[in-house]
């Protein structure tokens, strides 16, 4: 071993006690049982309902609860307490109202401080003192701990618990103090979040989905293609941008872009207000609450089309400079007989609906008029000075990859571009071409590249962002075409199809999924496809566990626009020592039905996958780490203390 590595690492482990100490405190962390690993996904703004399912921790907070007190509380109570561990803040000020006087609630506090400690020493009971500590209220860390670790069998000390207690109490600090431990029980029964992509889009609050990750303790990141094209209009990408603002537009949530992001749409919306007027197709997906004028809704219809026919014109130089991309089959706006208001797609005609052209030369249909390009300019200007969306999209950056390998198992939102016969499908880029897991490296490096040089915006890498969103190879969107124009224009529904990579009709072959496991080094016996994206339709029977186990796709639509079509409200992932729980979560209503009525978003629990025996942090990826330095600590006794 490099002796002046092991110099360096004797600077800190000084003393032949510090290693072994350090080692004995390593060797025991890893033959402690693997902490929960929690897997959510398609989010799509839906903060409301994400952030409930992330503060029970997918049922688990709730379980924990009946564990410890089952035999003694009613299901109401049980309700009751658990509502007081999601939203403490809520649910203190609704018991004050409810108590009658001061002596009341003292006692209650007395009593929900003591149950809380409880829950909390169970919660942590597969964790050392020192993560627990991390995970106190800092505040309070002293004396929870004297509460918590309580060594008195000879009841010495009782008087002397009982005055912590009731000096919280008369200082006023029981609030405080039921918060925090509150907090605390959420982050012990999770251990590690993975976000399986498309955090963005269709829902109004991905910002506050981001700011809540980014103060989560433990967290990884699977871009979806969504948040792919986030990424791609910060770095860049005009037809990225423009893409954004139209799913905006068409869902109701423009204040994302000028209110949270700070993004002046005032250019646009002149541009708008000059060349187009109202249009059914455009009108916006209203949310359920969301009080808009019909003024508003005017405007809105307005920028919508102003938007969308700036993205399809900014598609055409791309798709002819990149014939890679094998895309010419998306040059639109070039086969329509705009006298006619034809098109002409897969040798048929179809006539166009509710068309809004005034902007185009039918001669160079792809021109961008002068107004135009000078919107797109100031867009991209102000978008890439929002100092929160920079924040934002640096954090989806450092968390987030194309694909992850976790604990054995495989974590991609979309696909593995493969063809009919379930080979890895073959990308040509420039002058290589590129298949399974080299493919999506090559994606990821070209996407890295396009968001660390955001002043070009033509380059290859910058096309590649938006090839990521709509392209037939990537592993993000998979599918041979994105028909959102024929969506806008064309009655037909046929024309609206978009067909799939065979991968998704493959994916339930287990041999298949074996071989994907394979491809990325991944071990076929025990490892697991984890997948978001296309959303599963419980409600047509669709199982979600496919290929013997081997694959588990977890989109059930936290997206309330999708929930129609899937029948429930999303499923998590739950994978602890003991094995892999898929949750099945019922419909969201609101924060104040679970603090008044303890109604609960009903979650199932289906069996993915047991471990014969429990599984312990050794075997996982943090413990590979762990094994790791214990072996670097151990060579360091033997080169300083010859042990
Ligand atoms: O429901 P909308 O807004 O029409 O969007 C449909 C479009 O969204 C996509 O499904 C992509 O988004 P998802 O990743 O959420 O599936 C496209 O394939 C499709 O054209
Ligand atoms: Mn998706």
């Amino acid at each position: 071993m490099d002796a002046q590595f092991l110099d360096l690492l004797a600077q800190k482990y000084d003393t032949e006690e510090k290693v072994i100490t350090e080692i004995i405190n390593l060797e025991a962390i890893s033959n402690l049982p693997k902490g929960t690993e929690h897997f959510v996904s398609d989010l799509h703004g839906e903060f409301q309902a994400f952030q409930h399912v992330l503060r029970n921790g997918s049922g688990t907070v709730k379980e924990k609860i009946k564990d410890l007190f089952r035999e003694v509380w009613t299901d109401h109570e049980i309700n009751d307490f658990a509502a007081l561990v999601y939203y403490p803040e809520e649910k203190i000020q609704l018991v004050k109202g409810d108590l009658c006087n001061k002596q009341a609630l003292n006692r209650w506090y007395r009593q929900t401080i003591e149950q809380m400690l409880k829950l909390i020493s169970y919660a942590s009971s597969k964790y050392t003192r020192s993560k627990l500590r991390k995970a106190l209220p800092e505040q309070f860390v002293y004396i929870v701990e004297e509460l918590l670790y309580k060594t008195d069998a000879t009841n010495n000390k009782d008087p002397y618990y009982e005055e912590i207690y009731r000096q919280i109490i008369s200082l006023g600090l029981a609030d405080k103090l039921i918060i925090g431990l509150a907090y605390t029980t959420q982050r012990l029964v999770v251990d590690h979040l993975h976000v399986v992509g498309d955090i963005y889009d269709r829902g109004p609050d991905p910002d506050k989905i981001m700011d809540t990750l980014i103060n989560y303790h433990s967290v990884d990141i699977q871009w979806g293609n969504h948040d792919v094209l986030w990424i791609g209009a910060y770095a860049g990408s005009l037809v990225c941008l423009a893409n954004i603002i139209r799913i905006c537009a068409r869902y109701d949530n423009l204040d994302i872009i000028e209110d949270v992001y700070g993004i002046n749409l005032r250019p646009l919306l002149n541009l708008a207000e000059k060349y187009y007027d109202d249009n059914p197709a455009f009108r916006p997906k209203l949310q359920a609450d969301h009080n808009v004028s019909e003024q508003e809704i005017l405007q809105i219809t307005k920028i919508h089309q102003a938007i969308a026919m700036i993205q399809f014109k900014l598609e055409i130089p791309i798709i002819k400079r990149r014939p890679y991309f094998n895309m010419s089959e998306r040059l639109l706006l070039e086969q329509i007989d705009y006298d006619k208001n034809e098109i002409r797609i897969g040798g048929k005609t179809y006539p166009l609906e509710n068309t809004c052209f005034a902007t185009i030369n039918p001669q160079q249909p792809e021109q961008l008029l002068e107004e135009e390009q000078e919107v797109m300019e100031k867009l991209l200007f102000s978008v890439q000075h929002s100092e929160k969306l920079a924040r934002h999209m640096n954090f989806l950056m450092k968390k987030g990859s194309l694909y992850l390998k976790y604990n054995g198992n495989l974590l991609i939102h979309g696909c593995i571009p493969l063809d009919e016969e379930g080979n890895m499908e073959e990308m040509q880029i420039e002058d290589k071409t590129y298949s399974g897991r080299q493919l999506l490296d090559v994606l990821e490096y070209y996407l890295r590249y396009a968001f660390a040089h955001p002043e070009e915006t033509d380059d290859l890498a910058t096309d590649m962002v938006w090839y990521i969103w709509t392209g037939e190879c990537s592993s993000l969107f998979g599918k041979r075409e994105m028909t959102t124009f024929e969506r806008y224009f064309i009655q037909d529904k046929e024309t609206h199809k978009e067909r799939k990579n065979p991968y998704y009709h493959l994916r339930a072959n287990e041999e298949i999924c074996r071989k994907i496991l394979l491809e990325f080094d991944l071990n076929p016996d025990h490892g697991h496809i984890i997948n978001g994206h296309t959303p599963v339709r419980e409600i047509r029977g669709e199982n979600p566990v496919k290929a013997n186990g081997r694959m588990v796709v977890i989109d059930g639509g936290f997206s309330k626009a999708y929930q129609s079509t899937t029948g429930i409200a999303g499923y998590t992932l739950l994978y602890n020592s003991f094995g892999m729980q898929l949750v099945a979560h019922q419909k969201f209503n609101s924060k104040e039905d679970v603090l008044c009525n303890g109604t609960d978003v009903l979650s199932i629990k289906r069996l993915v996958d047991k471990e014969l025996e429990r599984k312990l942090v050794r075997e996982t990826n943090v413990g590979e780490k762990l094994l790791q330095q214990i072996s670097n600590l151990k060579n360091l006794l033997e080169y300083r203390y010859m042990i």
